[in-house]
């Protein structure tokens, strides 16, 4: 992760919020009050008159901007600010110390990522199941059933099927292109039928489509107790081979499930009923 010194070079010698007067950043003490009768110098400079140094303190932090009349002149007010000035901080770094945990696990899982890996002879039942959960097959497989269903319940189950794929497919490329991750280094990028967005790997399609179809099926299908736990099996499988075949992070998966997930509650919201879509037909034709 860039430093953010070097990303604000204005603030020069480290933030008089972060900073200390070395460049280094400090962690400051939530419970220990500071000692207001001879602030450090890098403190001191908070208090100036100075223009610049007042710009920055308005950009700090949206708490003290709303709340500075009611802090003032308080100790413990001073205090809760400190706290709010540290807060960025070790979100920043807890945040990194995620990412690189990420990034050592993924490695370490990523054993198919290709031929002469540890379990490179495993990488075409990988790619397998990962043909299994991809859109097209999916979308297609979805819209035979549709076609061929003689019941109205049948069509009313597979339309809103295929609509939540569709959904799915959009929120993946809008999320995929607004946060960029790239896929990871290992990862060689043979797979079936991709689009541009996905040489972005945040977060993982197929894991999204595994854990919303998933849920469907498991909704609104009447399966057997050993089909059910195939259906769960196959989602779980999905994910890992994501990791295992190189192509994401385990984060990339975890997001992706956890998204499915949610995108499963909003297909139930938008349920398409055979009454509303007749009206949606009605009002086109
Ligand atoms: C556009 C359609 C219908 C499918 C794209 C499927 C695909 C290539 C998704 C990428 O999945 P990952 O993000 O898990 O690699």
């Amino acid at each position: 992760m860039p430093s953010p010194k070097a990303k604000n070079p204005g603030r020069g010698g480290g933030s008089p919020v972060f900073g200390s007067s070395n460049g280094r950043y400090e962690f400051m003490s939530l419970t220990k009050p500071l000692n207001r009768s001879s602030p450090p110098p890098h403190l001191l400079q908070r208090q100036g008159s100075d223009p610049n140094t007042a710009r920055l303190r308005a950009s700090e932090s949206p708490t003290r901007r709303r709340g500075s009349s009611s802090s003032t002149g308080s100790g413990q007010g001073m205090a809760e600010e400190d706290g709010i000035r540290i807060n960025p901080s070790f979100i920043r770094v807890a945040l990194s110390s995620l990412l690189a945990i990420d990034l050592w696990l993924s490695k370490r899982l990523g054993v198919c990522a290709c031929e002469d890996s540890s379990w490179g002879s495993v990488r075409p039942l990988m790619k397998l199941i990962e043909i299994s959960g991809h859109g097209i097959p999916w979308l297609a497989g979805t819209a035979y059933c549709l076609y061929k269903s003689d019941s109205a319940a049948g069509q009313e189950v597979m339309l809103n099927l295929f609509m939540g794929l569709l959904l799915d497919v959009v929120l993946v490329a809008i999320v995929k292109a607004v946060v960029r991750r790239r896929r990871p280094a290992h990862n060689r990028m043979d797979m079936f039928a991709t689009f541009s967005v996905d040489r972005y790997s945040f977060p993982s399609g197929h894991a999204t489509r595994a854990a919303m179809c998933g849920r469907f099926l498991l909704a609104h299908l009447v399966l057997a107790a050993p089909l059910r736990v195939l259906v769960l099996l196959w989602a779980v499988l999905v994910g890992l081979s994501r990791v295992m075949l190189g192509r994401h992070n385990v984060t990339d998966v975890m997001f992706g499930f956890w998204m499915g997930y949610c995108q499963y509650n909003l297909v139930e919201m938008a349920w398409l009923s055979p009454q509303t879509l007749q009206g949606l037909l009605g009002q086109l034709i």
